[in-house]
């Protein structure tokens, strides 16, 4: 496998495969990490998802494909090159019986140019816990310990593998912050996540990945044609309405003719729309739409799509 350096972007990768014996688990993977962005990787179970973010740390062996990471080939290893990355994997560390200070002073010391260990700890929400032992932790408090232990190098590369789960919610927007202080001063995060709120609040672009290829790759707010697809406005008909043909609306209005009581149609326009209607309500003496609704695919919508047109597609 020819290695490529692409230096103009912190990740690069062409025809990414990886196979544990018989099966295929990635399969012919691109992805372009910009720099400075947060980028997302999104997927079911067992998508291979963990498996691709291995490869482009180091610590798994790829079956073929080019990558470049921070301009290295991460099979090669370089210590220095390795500094440079912030590793949060999936499971949580085993950190015997130090305490989360001791924890902290451990791992900064293999860097040349570690965050002060009370900034680390400040950042996670950990300098109360300072002294506690990593076993006395709460299941979130260790999961906070791993964020420190990935972040203290001050990395220009943040690998985040599911790093808000088991957290609660106010420890989750804790890390969301985290996450912005370093795109804030430039650094890159891939992030692995099922929460799709997180992707919203945090990345710019995400990738989904099923069954070992990636289906979808775009920005958030235009994933999965999202943009592109009309909105729903609904309401319901109730008095003089009732009986009442409905107003000239935008050309691309599409009415679902099935129910009487609810109105419900497609548009594009949907303040076009509105603004059709309420004077044609007002006129028939309601003046407060019930049960009006304007709702737009969400990030969840657009995801299960793809998931489900994709699933099965691992032929
Ligand atoms: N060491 C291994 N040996 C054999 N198969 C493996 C190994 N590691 C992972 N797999 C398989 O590879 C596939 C991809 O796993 P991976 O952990 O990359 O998925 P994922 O997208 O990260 O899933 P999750 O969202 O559950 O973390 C799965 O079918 C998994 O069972």
């Amino acid at each position: 496998m020819a290695a490529v350096v692409d230096t103009a972007n912190p990740i690069h990768v062409r025809g990414l495969r990886k196979r544990y014996g018989n099966a295929s688990v990635v399969q012919d993977v691109d992805l372009e990490v910009h720099p400075g962005e947060v980028f997302a990787l999104l997927g079911p179970n067992g998508a291979g998802k963990t498996t691709t973010v291995e490869i482009l740390e180091g610590v798994r062996r790829r079956t073929g494909g080019d990558v470049s990471v921070l301009g290295r080939d991460p099979a090669e290893d370089a210590p220095e090159w390795r500094a440079r990355l912030g590793i949060v994997p999936q499971t949580t560390g085993a950190y015997s019986d130090l305490t989360v200070r001791e924890v902290i002073e451990h791992f900064a010391a293999f860097y040349p140019a570690p965050l002060p260990v009370e900034q680390a700890m400040e950042m996670v929400g950990l300098r109360k816990q300072e002294r506690k032992q990593a076993h006395q932790l709460s299941g979130g408090q260790l999961r906070r310990l791993d964020v420190a232990v990935g972040i203290v190098g001050d990395p220009d590369l943040i690998f985040l593998d599911e790093p808000t789960t088991g957290l609660d919610p106010a420890a989750r927007l804790e890390a969301w912050e985290l996450v912005r202080y370093f795109a804030d001063r430039g650094k890159t995060t891939l992030l692995t996540t099922h929460y799709l709120d997180e992707v919203e609040a945090l990345a710019q672009r995400a990738a989904v990945i099923v069954a070992g290829k990636v289906v979808e790759v775009g920005t958030v707010a235009e994933l999965g044609g999202r943009r592109d697809t009309p909105a729903v406005v609904s309401f319901t008909r109730v008095g003089r309405m009732a009986g009442l043909t409905l107003p000239l609306l935008p050309p691309d209005a599409l009415v679902d003719p099935s129910d009487d009581e609810v109105v419900t149609l497609h548009t594009h326009s949907p303040t076009q729309a509105l603004a059709a209607i309420l004077p044609w309500a007002a006129e028939a003496g309601v003046h407060e739409l019930p049960d009006l609704r304007v709702q737009r695919p969400t990030l969840e919508d657009v995801y299960l799509k793809l998931i489900s047109e994709n699933q099965g597609a691992d032929s």
